[in-house]
């Protein structure tokens, strides 16, 4: 397949790497677009074609009416808003729920960013009461495994939820954890590898046997996270806006897999990262808090990103 403006074959920096063939790979054929995202789509079109999120992080005065005359005044440049525990936290489920309500009768979507991150039982009943809440979609952290991700998207779609997993976080020092080298090890080899270690502690001389074996293949996390998120069915995956080149070679990657999966980018603007850049490398979406909210003039900062959002996209 040709991959347009995004494919990465030039880019030294991405290879086929040897995770994506130790994760279920994604199946060649086109995946359809999902509710979640058809609905994001059409409020994209409501909305003059805006990509813009919007995080309603706000800290001080956490009131239902503030909240809402927020989103009363911004509806027009934006197509989603998103809560974390800035309002959930604070906040009753019956006033999250009146906050959703008030999203969508402006044919906005509404996205729980809670990064779910627990056992699947326990998952379970996180997502029943978002969907109780009507909330369109929540954000998924694909460290509780490739099994727990499946269940969790798996329970999301089933309450007409969307789910977006976070492959590579946008704040500085996310590195050190996202992109993680690791070595991946499997059946014989790790048996072999763990005997390895037990002589080496017993003082054996594992140095001949090191040699015989060749090198298992290395990869960063995200790229493990990222394979994970397609081969579980997730509807979007988080990529920093401050690492546009991350964003590139997942969106090559997606392509790749023939799947239709959307790229939301937040940390533009108060973290350091260009939406322009974002987009133009990939993302379908991108997250702003603070520069609206704390814009002088909020209206004018959302409408001017609203126009590079659907500008940029095109
Ligand atoms: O990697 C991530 C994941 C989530 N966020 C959230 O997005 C917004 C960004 O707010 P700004 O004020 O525009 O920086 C916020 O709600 C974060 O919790 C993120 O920044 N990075």
């Amino acid at each position: 397949m040709s991959h347009s403006k995004y494919n990465n074959s030039n880019n030294a920096r991405y290879m086929p790497n040897p995770i994506h063939a130790s994760t279920p790979t994604p199946t060649p054929t086109p995946t359809p677009t999902s509710i979640f995202l058809k609905r994001l789509s059409a409020s994209v079109e409501e909305h003059d074609g805006s990509r813009i999120v919007l995080a309603l992080d706000l800290s001080n005065d956490v009131r239902v009416e503030k909240v809402c005359s927020i989103i009363d005044a911004l509806a027009g440049y934006i197509c989603s808003v998103k809560m974390n525990m800035h309002l959930l936290l604070p906040l009753s489920m019956d006033d999250v729920k009146y906050i959703n309500d008030r999203a969508h009768s402006h044919g906005l979507q509404s996205i729980a960013d809670i990064k779910l991150n627990d056992i699947p039982s326990t998952n379970k009943v996180a997502i029943d009461k978002l969907a109780e809440s009507n909330f369109d979609a929540l954000t998924i952290n694909p460290i509780i495994g490739l099994d727990a991700l499946k269940d969790a998207i798996h329970n999301a779609h089933s309450r007409g939820m969307g789910a977006i997993a976070l492959v590579y976080m946008s704040h500085k020092g996310a590195e050190s954890s996202y992109g993680m080298r690791i070595k991946i090890v499997h059946g014989e080899q790790e048996q072999e590898e763990d005997e390895q270690q037990k002589q080496q502690q017993q003082g054996g001389d594992v140095q001949m046997q090191l040699q015989q074996h060749s090198p298992s293949p290395s990869t960063s996390i995200y790229r493990v996270f990222l394979g994970w998120a397609l081969a579980a069915g997730a509807d979007g995956i988080v990529v920093g806006a401050t690492r546009p080149e991350m964003i590139r070679e997942c969106r090559a990657y997606i392509e790749d897999a023939h799947m239709h999966v959307a790229i939301f980018s937040p940390g533009s603007g108060a973290q350091g990262g260009d939406p322009s850049a974002a987009l133009s490398n990939g993302a379908d979406y991108i997250i702003v808090g603070r520069s609206i909210l704390g814009a002088d003039d909020p209206v004018r900062e959302a409408s001017r990103l609203a126009r590079i959002s659907s500008i940029s996209r095109g």
